[in-house]
């Protein structure tokens, strides 16, 4: 195959340097950035253009790595703006499965690209998703060109039929695609423990192991949960499923608002990630999730941004800006969440929480090329002489992006997206709401 190069020349380099132990932003002014097909070839001053296919000036440009939102639905969305101001309960039993029911693969697959399309535009090159019909999501992340770590969600709410079915379609899906798509993988999804047999969540364990794959799954996320689990189990959530033995280190658990101490030391023992969302979590007014705890523990903590119905929106700078303020009202203490840890939460943790943090995650010689460029000439992102760190956490937003690569391959450039038709993807997703409202 002929290498494909493209040369970023005279940018500065904001990303975490992963040396497995501990992660640490750094900060490199006036370098160029050598991609050589889908990745990072070489990082230095003196990269010669000679025989380069393709060059962006990245003057007054910042490049940071590609965001991972490690926690989301993108067909939902579709439903943004349609079952607002409600707790998850009735947000969920209510209005959402109501509206789930009348779902297509076709209809699944306009509402992926919509969300991926949002994506792209405001920097994520990598996420996380929990959904139906996958063949369709998975079209969409092929054509898009992003990365799409997707599990089919498992509820078998409780029935013996129902869960031997989930678990079929799971791994078929998972025997389908792993291993065939570069920028796809599959892992296991049992939606929560208030959705699932005990069956089902042991059975996935194995299943899990056998196919090496992680599991992504909905905990504790509010009091009522943690209510209805302890009548029916005994046990707080992280108990019973270390008791049954469905924890482990590949396991991604959304939301964790509500924890106790043992848990935390359960979550810790057995190397579980956490995807916080506290948009969604301030939204549903779900509470607020002890992460000042999992960070202190030196637990791995992670961004989600859940689907674009309890959000509403996909864009990681906004969860990143929520994820420290909320953490600082909560503790009265300015001091936790700094930008800094706050920007490795969104990046190298949650490759970390995925399982990927050899490939993704910084920018590094070696690493896959995802990499965004954000343009320091937006007010917001100035004064430049100030910290580049603080302005992308505190002050930044999504659309300050205005270069998206991911894989090497540029996904935006100058704020035109290249891989998607925007105006149709929102032409065809309005005809598409518009018809399942009339149905
Ligand atoms: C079975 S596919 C995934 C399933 O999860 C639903 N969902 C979306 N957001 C949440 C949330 O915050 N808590 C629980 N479940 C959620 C989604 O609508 C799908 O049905
Ligand atoms: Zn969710």
């Amino acid at each position: 195959m002929e290498t494909k190069n493209t040369l970023i020349k005279n940018i500065t380099v904001i990303s975490p340097v992963n040396n497995n132990i501990t992660n640490n932003v750094q900060i490199k002014k006036g370098t160029s950035i050598l991609i050589e097909n889908d990745r990072i070839a070489e990082i230095s001053s003196n990269i010669s253009e000679n025989a380069i296919d393709k060059v962006i000036n990245g003057n007054g440009k910042i490049a940071i790595p590609g965001l991972i939102n490690t926690h989301t639905h993108v067909p939902m969305n579709l439903f943004r703006g349609l079952a607002d101001d409600l707790e998850l309960d009735s947000w969920l039993n209510d209005h959402i499965w109501p509206m789930e029911a009348n779902l297509n693969g076709e209809f699944t697959y306009i509402g992926a690209l919509h969300g991926i399309l949002e994506m792209i535009k405001t920097g994520t090159t990598t996420f996380n998703d929990m959904y139906f019909y996958l063949n369709d999501i998975a079209k969409a992340v092929e054509e898009s060109g992003v990365r799409g770590v997707l599990s089919y969600g498992m509820i078998d709410f409780f029935d013996d039929e129902k869960r031997k079915t989930e678990l079929k379609e799971s791994t078929k899906t998972v025997k389908e695609f792993n291993g065939k798509y570069d920028r796809i993988k599959i892992n296991y999804g049992p939606h929560s423990i208030y959705t699932c047999s005990k069956e089902l969540l042991i059975e996935t364990r194995a299943l899990a192991n056998k196919y090496n794959t992680g599991i992504h799954i909905h905990m504790s996320e509010t009091k009522k949960e943690i209510d209805d689990v302890y009548e029916a189990q005994g046990k707080h959530p992280f108990e019973y499923l270390e008791e049954i033995g469905f924890l482990g280190e590949d396991v991604l658990a959304a939301h964790c608002v509500w924890l106790n101490n043992k848990e935390i030391a359960i979550i810790k023992e057995n190397n579980v990630k956490i995807s916080h969302n506290p948009c969604s979590n301030m939204k549903l007014a779900s509470g607020i999730a002890p992460i000042d705890k999992l960070t202190e523990n030196n637990i791995c903590v992670s961004l989600g941004t859940d689907g674009a119905s309890s959000n509403n929106n996909l864009d990681l700078f906004e969860e990143m800006k929520f994820a420290s303020l909320l953490q600082k009202v909560n503790t009265f203490n300015p001091e936790v969440l700094p930008a800094g840890k706050i920007l490795e939460m969104a990046t190298i943790d949650a490759a970390k929480a995925l399982g990927m943090e050899n490939e993704i995650g910084s920018i590094e010689e070696g690493k896959k090329a995802d990499i965004i460029l954000l343009d320091t000439s937006n007010v917001n992102l100035t004064p430049t002489v100030n910290s580049l760190i603080s302005h992308i956490v505190y002050s930044g937003n999504g659309y300050n992006v205005d270069t998206t690569i991911c894989n090497g391959e540029i996904l935006m450039e100058d704020k035109e997206v290249k891989t998607l038709n925007e105006q149709e993807i929102i032409k065809k997703t309005n005809e598409t709401v518009k018809l399942m409202k009339e149905a």
